[in-house]
């Protein structure tokens, strides 16, 4: 009888990041030379999150990192929505910005659909406005930006050398930034694709069918190793924190890892990506904006 272990490859999503900047710094270089002006983002911030400055200072080291003219418009919690509804205006009318990210969430006294509302669709670098998550989930129609992390577990699947078309993917989660996004984009690839929720009925023999597992619910190491299939690929948004307040996915990894035949990590995995994806988009934008093809 064979006792050889499975031990999944671990997918390096820091790597697969790090070179995607790499391609994204020599095209902003290239773009600049030909006498064009460098992408341009804002980040627009409300409240002090603690973790949402984090990433929002994260997004600007690598965006100036790149090239990138980046701008970052820190709001006080008590903010009205009329006057962060005047500011996405105001980006919206400058020509030398060509994405505007609003961080989420926002203070609950700020209503999200109608901010959202308000981006100028050319420069929806997050793929959140309603329109382009309208083309999204439509067959033959093309959004202007697919979102960053949905776009990033897409990324990190075709490096891999994982074929998507026919096969069993499930999507643990149906939030608007990632679950409904990743499950179109698994689909749009020819997936066969089950959405999973807090109210699926046999939430375990559903997962156990998966071929390819995005787990994006944001509970700590909520998938063990008996749900995977063998051989199954998992990628893991979950951004939670442990017993021991240390970073985790939603999937038990250190389980997982001995039934999956790939896993990405956390961290280490998909968040790279999405900062990545978000440069990669704002790129795009400066791009089309400034009428350049092809660089
Ligand atoms: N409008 C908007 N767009 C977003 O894209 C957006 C947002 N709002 N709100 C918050 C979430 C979260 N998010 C992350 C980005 C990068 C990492 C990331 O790089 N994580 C690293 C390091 C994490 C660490 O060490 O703290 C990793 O996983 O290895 C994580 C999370 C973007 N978000």
């Amino acid at each position: 009888m064979s006792t050889e272990e499975n031990i999944a490859k671990t997918i390096d999503g820091k790597t697969i990041a790090a070179n995607i900047r790499t391609g994204i710094k020599e095209d902003v270089d290239k773009l600049v030379a030909s006498g064009k002006r460098a992408p341009g983002i804002v980040v627009i911030l409300v409240g002090d999150r603690q973790d949402s400055h984090t990433y929002v200072r994260n997004k600007k080291k690598t965006a100036t990192e790149m090239g990138f003219v980046s701008i970052d418009c820190i709001l006080p919690g008590n903010t009205s929505q009329e006057e962060v509804i005047e500011i996405v205006r105001k980006y919206n009318q400058m020509p030398e910005i060509d994405g505007i990210l609003v961080q989420l969430p926002l203070p609950s006294h700020i209503n999200e659909e109608t901010v959202l509302n308000e981006i100028d669709i050319t420069k929806d670098v997050d793929g959140f406005h309603p329109i382009n998550i309208g083309k999204l989930a439509m067959r033959g129609r093309v959004p202007l930006f697919e979102p960053c992390t949905p776009k990033g577990c897409i990324e990190l699947l075709l490096q891999s050398g994982v074929t998507i078309e026919g096969k069993n993917a499930v999507v643990l989660g149906r939030s608007n930034i990632v679950g409904l996004p990743v499950a179109m984009l698994l689909m749009n690839r020819n997936a066969t694709v089950t959405i999973c929720h807090s109210k699926t009925a046999n939430l375990k023999e559903v997962v156990a069918q998966a071929d390819i597992l995005v787990a994006a619910i944001g509970v700590a190491k909520f998938v063990k190793k008996d749900w995977v299939k063998k051989g199954a690929v998992v990628i893991d948004v979950g951004m939670n924190t442990d017993e021991n307040n240390k970073l985790c996915g939603d999937v038990d990894f250190n389980e997982v890892k001995h039934v999956a035949s790939q896993i990405t990590p956390v961290p280490g995995g998909v968040g790279p990506m999405t900062i990545a994806m978000l440069l990669k988009n704002t790129l795009i934008s400066a791009m089309r904006r400034q009428g350049v093809e092809k660089l």
